[in-house]
């Protein structure tokens, strides 16, 4: 975390201390700690089954009557967007957009975020007119709209083909600099991590076993060596075997 100008670190957007979380005899979570600072974009990795999604309901308030402890405090504006839009069909995309909102301004604050990804055109359509990647851009619109000062992101892209989802990724990172929430995104793409997050963590047993900066140089050569020197520390620790590797990447 970035420190100010008298040297003192900010308090962080989300401060989390021991957080444990069990289903059944298994512990999915075994006394996390995270700090994520104000505006910070942080990329969470993890296997399949590491207890990524469990630690993002977590922090949303969306794992009442799971077993656990611990303590965390995260901003009241908080905005979560799944893999899938979670559109309501019987409203129309600008009323899913503004559901909830309340004040006379909320139609045009709707049009607005519309506007930032680009949807004004479908403002009046139907959820099911929508593509998939639309559907993601008015989940995105929906959740910016209530300005919040943390944004958890479980695998948005995830269901995207690849060029909606480079052109959504670079849409993220652009909303995300104007906005400049806390984002805590889950995924199971070790490059889109490196390439949306400042920092990456990676789950394993329960535990946070690596928390990285990425820190890419700017110059194109030595960017492109960092970019593969991260990547390969990223995937060994996901438990990716050289063999693998050299087959596919
Ligand atoms: N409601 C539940 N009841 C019992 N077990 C659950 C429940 N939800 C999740 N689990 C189990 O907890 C473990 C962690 O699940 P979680 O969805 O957090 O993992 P994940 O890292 O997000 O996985 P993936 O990458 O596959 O989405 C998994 O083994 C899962 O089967």
């Amino acid at each position: 975390m970035a420190q100010d100008s008298r040297g003192l670190k900010p308090e962080p957007a989300v401060r989390v201390r021991g957080l444990t979380r069990r289903y059944g005899e298994r512990t999915i979570l075994d006394g996390v700690d995270l700090d994520i600072g104000r505006g910070e974009f942080v990329a969470l990795l993890g296997r399949s089954g590491s207890g990524k999604s469990t630690f993002l309901r977590a922090l949303a308030g969306l794992d009442h009557g799971v077993p656990g402890s611990g303590r965390f405090e995260a901003p009241d504006a908080v905005s979560v967007v799944f893999q899938d839009a979670r559109l309501l069909p019987w409203k129309k995309v600008a009323d899913n957009v503004s559901l909830g909102l309340k004040g006379d301004i909320v139609r045009e604050r709707a049009l607005r975020a519309l506007g930032e990804v680009e949807l004004t055109a479908r403002a009046e359509a139907w959820p099911m007119q929508l593509s998939g990647g639309e559907q993601q851009r008015a989940a995105l619109a929906r959740s910016l709209v209530r300005e919040p000062e943390l944004l958890l992101l479980d695998e948005p892209f995830g269901a995207l083909d690849a060029l909606t989802r480079l052109r959504m990724q670079a849409l993220l990172l652009d909303l995300c600099a104007r906005h400049q929430p806390a984002v805590l995104l889950v995924t199971h793409d070790v490059d889109e991590a490196i390439h949306l997050a400042q920092r990456v963590l990676v789950l394993e047993q329960g535990r946070f076993i690596v928390d990285l900066t990425i820190d890419l140089p700017s110059a194109p050569a030595e960017r492109e060596l960092r970019f593969a020197e991260v990547r390969m520390q990223l995937l060994t620790s996901l438990g990716v075997t050289e063999k693998e590797l050299r087959r596919v990447a």
